[in-house]
């Protein structure tokens, strides 16, 4: 399809009668999804156009929101050409929320999308290593549940007191009372609090309300993010709300202006893996603390970390940004020695008591930073046969050379942005690192967003040589 101009009629309301008649569209051909979840096109003068709510090979009008020289972003207002992929979108407040943007593709499209998403980074990455990667990437492995998946959400509440989530680009809300993703017994609680008069109360000081199901006991548990320090009036409504609803567990008050009020504990279990253990793992974490929020899709991820960390008897594993324990705990059961590092005390705390639930005497679990963490043991001559590494967003940058020194087998990184990811593989390549598997997983069906976990293998002969 060439690029040009067709004819489209016009919502007759807002538009001068000048142009009333017939109003020339320009018409964007899809090339292919691109990171971030964007419909890629280009103009005819050579502009990258990235497009939200498009699916490849379509054609689409649009409107768009940003221009600067080189590149125009907006968001599909018609589509010409539809892809044979493209659904009605399940949620009601899709286009307005600011989340689940790959609603409108059916969900084995979505998983191709993912796929072709990361393909392109490491073919466009530059780099020989990860060009040549992109033949090892396997297909993504579905999430059991593709909506009704998370065991928690974050609502914000904006200066209207909307109680939703964002909407696109804007600080103001949708009202959310029913979330596609959550967990029926969130949407049911959720429902709930806002027939509470206390609820309403607490929301003009309230920037965010996190509505947590605890998997193992049903329970909710929520978070109420504080604009201050709470005041015994806003304790007695938290109790009050507490009171009314049979399901809830705690509510705690957390701000940036004061100490966390409580916490309570949720924890899910992890069936036996056969490779590691007979027995069932009870992991436990700290309402505020991190949880993988796709707990039935956490099991797949946990045992295919395992089987890509291969581990011996006498195998020293080092767990880095290790949360509560998620790979930690399952890995020590087969493992010589585990040491976890994390940045969070409550994570460490769960951690620790998870090792100690299941009788491990193998672990040790240090609360720091990982980047000064990782120099102290490289001074200390520290090494070990595997390291684990799944970091936020941002990755490891710098962090490379510091691995090389510390890994003597392989490592495993799992990572949630396929971006920061493809740089840290670029650094890791030229400290001796081997790319061998590259294996996307589904723990956020009807969004964008991709985790990915890689095996690489330490070269111990000249570094960067493959
Ligand atoms: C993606 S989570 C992974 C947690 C764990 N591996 C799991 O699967 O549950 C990243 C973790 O890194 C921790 N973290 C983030 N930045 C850190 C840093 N600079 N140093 C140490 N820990 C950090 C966070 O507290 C969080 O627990």
């Amino acid at each position: 399809m060439t690029r040009g101009f067709v004819l489209s009629f016009v919502h007759t309301q807002s538009i001068p009668f000048d142009f009333l008649t017939i109003m020339p569209s320009h018409v964007y051909p899809i090339e292919k999804i691109v990171h971030g979840g964007f419909g890629l096109s280009h103009t005819e003068e050579g502009q990258v156009v990235l497009l939200e709510e498009a699916i490849s090979d379509e054609t689409v009008q649009a409107k768009i929101h940003n221009t600067t020289k080189n590149l125009l972003q907006g968001v599909v207002t018609k589509v010409i050409t539809p892809s044979v992929h493209r659904i009605q979108a399940p949620c009601p407040h899709y286009r307005k929320c600011g989340g689940c943007d790959f609603q409108h593709m059916e969900y084995s499209f979505q998983l191709q999308a993912k796929h072709d998403i990361i393909k392109d980074l490491l073919l466009r990455s530059g780099h020989p290593d990860l060009r040549h990667a992109a033949a090892l990437l396997l297909k993504p492995l579905a999430s059991p549940q593709q909506i009704n998946y998370r065991q928690r959400i974050r609502l914000q509440v904006d200066d209207q007191q909307i109680v939703g989530f964002h909407k696109r680009r804007s600080h103001n809300c949708v009202a959310i009372r029913d979330c596609l993703l959550a967990e029926p017994a969130i949407n049911n609680c959720l429902e709930k609090l806002h027939q509470q008069k206390s609820f309403d109360k607490l929301l003009a000081q309230t920037d965010a309300v996190e509505i947590l199901l605890n998997p193992n006991s049903s329970r909710i548990s929520i978070v109420i993010h504080y604009k201050r320090k709470p005041r015994p009036a806003d304790k007695l409504y938290a109790r009050d709300l507490a009171e009314s609803l049979s399901e809830v567990e705690d509510i705690f008050f957390m701000g940036n202006t004061f100490a966390v009020t409580g916490h309570s504990n949720l924890s899910f279990t992890l069936p036996p893996i056969a490779s590691h253990t007979e027995k069932s793992l009870c992991l436990s974490w700290e309402s505020g603390g991190f949880c993988q929020v796709n707990i039935e899709q956490n099991s797949t991820l946990i045992q295919t970390v395992l089987d890509f960390c291969q581990t011996e008897s006498e195998d020293d594993i080092l767990d880095l940004f290790c949360g509560m324990g998620n790979f930690s705990i399952p890995l020590a059961e087969k493992a010589g020695t585990v040491l976890g590092i994390e940045g969070q005390a409550s994570a460490i705390r769960s951690a620790k008591k998870n090792s100690a639930k299941a009788h491990q005497k193998n672990t040790d679990f240090i609360k720091r930073p990982i980047h000064d963490a990782c120099k102290e043991l490289v001074q200390d001559s520290r090494m070990f046969d595997c390291i684990v590494l799944d970091p936020p967003r941002q990755g490891v940058p710098g962090l490379a050379r510091k691995l090389g020194s510390l890994c003597r087998k392989r490592m495993v990184y799992i990572s949630c942005d396929p971006a920061t990811l493809c740089r840290d593989l670029a650094e890791l390549s030229g400290q001796g690192f081997i790319l061998k598997t590259l294996q996307p997983i589904d723990m956020f069906p009807q969004t964008h967003h991709i985790e990915m976990i890689v095996l690489l293998e330490k070269q111990n002969s000249l570094p960067g040589m493959r």
